[in-house]
Formats: C-alpha cells, sequence, structure tokens
C-alpha cells in the first residue's frame, strides 16, 4: 500500500486539510490518508483548544467522508492518536514517522505537508534523519515556492529526491486561523469546514476566548 500520513493541530480542520488529503491520495494514487493530530504536548507550538476538542473535531470530519474509499473499497481516510498518546519528548515527525515503519513494515509510506512547513524543517527533530530516511509529499502553497524553498537549505536540497512536489492548480486561503479569528469576533466561518465541526465549536464554546 502507498500510505500518506497528514500531521497537522487541526485546530480546528479545515476543508483545505480535507481538500489536500483527497487531492494528494487522488493524484498520487494513495491507498489510505492517516490523519495525525498534534499533542499538546508538543514544544514549539501552543494549540488554542485540548486534545480531545481537536480529535472529536477531526472524528466529526472523517465521518462526513465516508464516500471516500480506496481502490479495494476501503475508507481512504483514518486518524491516529499516536502523538497524542506519546510521551512528552517523543512528539516529533520524525518519531510519528519510526512508528508508522514498524506498523507498516512493508508500505510506501509518505509525509504530506504543505509548502509552508518546508522553511523550519531542518530544525525539527532528528532533522537529519527524518529527511534521508522518509518520503515528503509537498503540496503547494500561496506565497512559499516549494523549488526555491528546497534549494536555499542545504539539508533540504541535498535530500531533494525524497520530496514529491504537488501544486494544487487552485488558491485556497482558508485557515486555522481565520476561522478561529471569525469565531472570536462573531463572524461566520460556515462553508470553511463541515457544519458539524462548527456545530460542535458553538456548542462547546470553543477559540470564543
Ligand atoms: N491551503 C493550504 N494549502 C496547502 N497546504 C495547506 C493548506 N492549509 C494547510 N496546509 C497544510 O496542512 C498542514 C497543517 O497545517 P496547519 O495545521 O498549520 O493549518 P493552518 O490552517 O495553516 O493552521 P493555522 O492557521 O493554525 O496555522 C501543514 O502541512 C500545512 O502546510
Ligand atoms: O518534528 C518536528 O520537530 C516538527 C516541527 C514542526 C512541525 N512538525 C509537524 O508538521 C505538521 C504541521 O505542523 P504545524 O506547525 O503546521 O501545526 C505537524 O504534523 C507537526 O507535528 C514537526
Amino acid at each position: 500500500m502507498r500510505i500518506g500520513i497528514y500531521g497537522s493541530s487541526f485546530d480546528p480542520i479545515t476543508y483545505s486539510h480535507l481538500f489536500t488529503a483527497a487531492t494528494v491520495a487522488h493524484r498520487r494514487r494513495l491507498d489510505k490518508v492517516i490523519f495525525v493530530p498534534c499533542s499538546s504536548k508538543r514544544h514549539d507550538k501552543k494549540m488554542q483548544t485540548d486534545d480531545v476538542h481537536r480529535l472529536r473535531m477531526l472524528e466529526l470530519a472523517l465521518a462526513t467522508c465516508q464516500n471516500k474509499t480506496n481502490s479495494m473499497g476501503n475508507p481512504l481516510f483514518e486518524i491516529s492518536t499516536v502523538e497524542m498518546t506519546a510521551l512528552p519528548g517523543e512528539t516529533y515527525t520524525y518519531d510519528t514517522m519510526i512508528h508508522m515503519r514498524k506498523k507498516y513494515p512493508t508500505d510506501e509510506l509518505f509525509f504530506i505537508m504543505g509548502s509552508d512547513l518546508l522553511t523550519g524543517m531542518s530544525n525539527w527533530g532528528n532533522a537529519e534523519k527524518l529527511l534521508s530516511e522518509f518520503h515528503f509529499i509537498v503540496m503547494s502553497r500561496e506565497g512559499y515556492p516549494t523549488a526555491d524553498l528546497i534549494a536555499e537549505d542545504a539539508l533540504l536540497r541535498n535530500n531533494d529526491e525524497h520530496f514529491h512536489i504537488m501544486s494544487k492548480g487552485i488558491n485556497m486561503g482558508i485557515s486555522s486561523t481565520y476561522i478561529r479569528d471569525e469565531i472570536r469576533k462573531g463572524g461566520d466561518p460556515s462553508f470553511l469546514l463541515p457544519d458539524e465541526c462548527l456545530k460542535y465549536i458553538y456548542e462547546q464554546g470553543i477559540y470564543r476566548g
């Protein structure tokens, strides 16, 4: 199988995340996309809401995607809580990919990411091993020129055969930040994320503060 690992805070999940996962799976012939929500134990980024809420929103979103199946008729999307249940200090993408390699020893693994992440990637945990041992599908993101960003960083360019570059072919400015801002300011972020997630956000009073 060809498996994509899609890591994010999903704080909250957006239609951009779902579109990215679906189009990457279709165009790179993936049999499965595993969504891996980050843990609040992550040192480098503060999550805006608890793990339990981010996970629930992800579950609600994926429940709306039951019609997405692979060539074997199995669900295309699934969730792994490996980072949420990991010990502090073991939540790096490298740890996640090692976990996935153990779980799927004979399958082809790809970490799915947007090109904005290339800017800091050579400082990620165990970056040298991560970049030399694994493959990455990089989806273009407006303002982050993929090829240039890879060429500008010695560690990235010396592993450039591990980057599988894709262009979306469409501009998508939807971000979790925009949705959180709308909720905080009393706006209406309908149609930027599944209705079920927005309903949950309002019911639970998330992102208001
Ligand atoms: N519009 C997009 N185009 C391409 N990649 C995207 C897009 N939105 C998110 N991604 C990718 O999805 C992954 C998760 O991104 P992230 O959780 O930071 O989303 P975000 O919407 O930018 O969140 P935030 O606004 O909180 O930073 C990253 O690999 C990011 O590059
Ligand atoms: O492993 C790391 O050091 C590392 C540093 C920054 C980001 N990442 C991963 O990149 C993905 C998107 O991160 P972010 O910052 O956009 O939430 C997510 O899966 C993170 O775990 C990983």
